[in-house]
């Protein structure tokens, strides 16, 4: 086979149809199930975007009560998540902590279901499951923070919709209109986005007619790399490490002679900006005010211009949450557990559409190890 045959990383490669977003570079957007996701993000809760994800269209009333009322059915934290949890070193890295979580509870779930033929389960089981867990993240992630923090867990209320409680469980305060409007776009924004290595990883896992549970497991694990969901944390790294906007030339000086990549910046698909930035540099430029921070400001802006001037290289949706999450209160290795808890609509429903119309995905290779040979003797 030809070098020029072989599309390392599949660059280019389009291996399958989805119905649920498309990822357009030429035009620099992005449509869940047909709708914008700006005009998602200025008007619609996560939970109706979880709803438009999962089912095709948006929920009408009564559909969104009913979800946000199945949701508040799986808030708390579960004993058994927890105890699991506290076998953890406190200095586990939180995205292992929530693929713990999640095997934890797939386990469970999936016990005495039988055989491996019986775990992939019906599509109404994969929309309960898909349910359960988007409702069940929130608690995982907050209970992380806090008990690194040494606090206490703080138990659900229900008087608050989904991005309320959930800075309601990490925080233990009510949160601010300002805070909640930006931590539910940051959740839409990063909710979905096609064949993204992640979410391919599930789809991949659910070719092989594993359960749901695996296939997020797997995926958790391939959006926590740098390259991929990790960035948000690695962004917040680097923001520290230059300390001030002052510092940015120097530091980026240094930076590109030692040929570092600056997290936050490059996309395989959008080449000319991520058409998801805008919304989410709005909320970041919201928070600077509301937090009277314009030092986190005005470092990212210097370091974003700075960059884009000499590498003509644009940030990606990492690049503004990272500090958002950072002035919300987060700690940055909470970064990438949050985009879990969005990416887990999105993940599921690629699940679902896989399962729909199942084929393993197994490509080839082209082998370029030694010609065959013998065992002497
Ligand atoms: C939500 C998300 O998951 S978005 C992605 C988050 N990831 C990051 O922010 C990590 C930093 N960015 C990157 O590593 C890359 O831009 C990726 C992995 C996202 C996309 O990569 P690819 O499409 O494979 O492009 P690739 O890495 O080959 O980059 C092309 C060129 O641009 C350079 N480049 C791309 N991104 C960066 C960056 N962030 N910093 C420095 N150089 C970069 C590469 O070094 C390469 O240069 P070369 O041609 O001289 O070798
Ligand atoms: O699409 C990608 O490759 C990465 C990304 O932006 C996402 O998953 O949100």
């Amino acid at each position: 086979m030809a070098d020029a045959d072989i599309k390392k990383g599949l660059v280019g490669v389009v291996v399958d149809v989805t119905a649920i977003s498309k990822v357009n570079p030429e035009t620099n957007s992005l449509l869940y199930r047909g709708y914008p996701v700006q005009e998602l993000a200025d008007t619609q809760s996560f939970e109706a975007v979880a709803h438009l994800l999962w089912s095709g269209e948006l929920p009408t009333a009564d559909e969104l009560a009913g979800l946000r009322a199945e949701e508040r059915r799986y808030r708390a934290l579960d004993p058994e998540v927890r105890a699991a949890i506290d076998l953890l070193p406190l200095d586990a890295h939180p995205m292992d902590e929530a693929r713990t979580a999640v095997s934890v509870i797939g386990a469970r779930s999936l016990a005495g279901s039988g055989s491996v033929l019986d775990a992939s389960g019906t599509p109404e089981e994969n929309r309960a499951r898909s349910i359960e867990l988007f409702a069940a993240l929130p608690a995982i992630v907050a209970y992380g923070q806090r008990r690194r923090r040494h606090e206490e867990l703080v138990e659900p209320r229900d008087d608050l919709d989904y991005a309320a409680n959930f800075l309601w469980m990490v925080f233990g305060r009510e949160p601010a209109e300002v805070e909640v409007d930006a931590f539910n776009r940051s959740m839409i924004l990063y909710a979905e986005h096609s064949f993204n290595a992640s979410t391919f990883t599930a789809r991949v896992i659910t070719s092989t007619l594993s359960d749901l549970y695996s296939a997020v497991t797997g995926a958790i694990g391939a959006l926590k790399g740098p390259l991929h969901g990790g960035a948000n944390e690695a962004v917040m790294h680097i923001l520290d490490e230059i300390g001030s906007a002052e510092r940015v030339e120097s530091w980026l000086d240094e930076a590109l002679a030692e040929k570092r990549k600056i997290m936050g910046f490059g996309h395989r698909v959008y080449k000319n900006g991520d058409s998801r930035v805008p919304t989410m540099q709005a909320a970041l430029d919201r928070l600077v005010e509301h937090y009277d921070r314009s030092d986190v400001g005005d470092l990212a802006a210097a370091l974003e211009r700075e960059f884009v001037e000499r590498k003509g290289i644009y940030p990606n949706l990492d690049y503004p949450s990272g500090p958002a999450y950072h002035l919300l209160g987060f700690d940055t290795v909470t970064f990438t557990p949050l985009f879990i808890a969005a990416r887990i609509t999105g993940w599921t429903a690629h699940i679902m559409e896989q399962a729909e119309a199942n084929a393993l995905i197994r490509p080839l290779s082209d082998y370029n190890g030694p010609d065959e040979r013998h065992i002497e003797g």
